[in-house]
């Protein structure tokens, strides 16, 4: 069953198209990672979604049921980490936690229970310590604690790691993977390492449309653009081992990068045995597969 559908969903700001059409779904339970350049309408999209923006037309259902535009019931089934989370530094994380679980109706008996369960989820300590002192990554973790409150069912997350320092980001990444299974969740980013690492499901947004929305796995067979990469210890003897080869390989200085079809070792062993007989030894041979960036580029040039 699909958590989220778009049927048809364009947007314009003045007479600028943003998103030409967007007619997707995102699968329940699955970490979807939304990704596009900068501008291309990531936030846009979630704005929609969570009924803060309006839609030129078509129309988006959350849990099956229509979003509005400012008054969504939808809502009551998403949890929602903005770009940029606003905090009242000068409250401490429970604090803050009981003022968001008192504004969206959580219920008093279970709230403080929720609190200390959740601190703990997100891996912040149960003290007086004040957010003012909280790091950026300490300040995600919180937001990831107050969109949590309400049990979603959704997760959405704008670009939650592009602040972040790498410990920090590794940080959040595990804990949104620590998630996988009881929520489906969308993030935005365009940190393509981040989407590899946690993603089950990629949409790119290119040039107002989804461009792709599939598994990591059925992209990388479907763009699927295996090479073989061969050092030499010279640029001369890289290009006496293309001239051997057949001039098949791209070369660039004193390295050879060779796209194959067939099976690895056949393709290896028949580059290898051309070049053991020649003499002339590469430094090293690798098998270099497609990566989400290679996929990315492709999709988007
Ligand atoms: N309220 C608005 N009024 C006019 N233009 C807007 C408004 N909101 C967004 N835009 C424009 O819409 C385009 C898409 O913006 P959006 O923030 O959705 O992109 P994004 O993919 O999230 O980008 P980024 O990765 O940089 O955050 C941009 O050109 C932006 O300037």
């Amino acid at each position: 069953m699909s958590i989220l559908e778009l049927h048809n969903v364009k947007k314009s700001f003045g007479d600028k198209e943003i998103i030409k059409e967007l007619d997707f779904s995102v699968p329940e339970g699955s970490i979807f990672g939304f990704v596009g350049e900068n501008g291309a309408g990531k936030t846009t999209t979630m704005r929609m979604i969570l009924g803060l923006e309006t839609i030129d037309s078509g129309y988006i259902k959350v849990n099956n049921k229509k979003v509005h535009y400012g008054n969504s019931l939808a809502n009551r089934v998403i949890g929602y980490l903005p770009d940029v989370p606003e905090y009242y530094d000068y409250m401490n994380p429970s604090e803050y936690l009981t003022l968001c679980g008192n504004l969206t109706g959580v219920p008093k008996k279970e709230l403080s229970n929720r609190i200390t369960q959740l601190l703990k989820t997100v891996d912040l300590p149960i003290n007086k310590k004040r957010i003012s002192g909280f790091s950026r990554g300490m300040k995600q973790r919180l937001g990831i604690a107050q969109a949590l409150l309400n049990h979603p069912k959704l997760l959405i997350c704008d670009e939650p790691t592009s602040a972040l320092d790498p410990i920090g980001r590794s940080e959040f990444l595990d804990l949104l993977a620590s998630l996988r299974g009881e929520m489906t969740i969308i993030f935005s980013t365009h940190i393509l390492s981040d989407v590899e690492r946690i993603s089950d499901r990629v949409g790119i947004l290119d040039d107002g449309i989804l461009k792709v929305n599939d598994t990591l796995d059925n992209l990388k067979n479907d763009y699927s653009k295996p090479q073989i990469v061969l050092d030499f210890d010279s640029e001369n003897t890289a290009k006496k081992a293309n001239v051997l080869l057949n001039q098949q390989a791209y070369q660039d200085n004193s390295q050879l990068i060779i796209d194959y079809r067939d099976s690895y070792q056949e393709s290896a062993k028949s580059i290898l045995e051309k070049l053991l007989k020649s003499g002339l030894i590469p430094i090293s041979l690798n098998r270099q597969l497609t990566s989400f960036e290679d996929i990315f580029t492709e999709v988007t040039q």
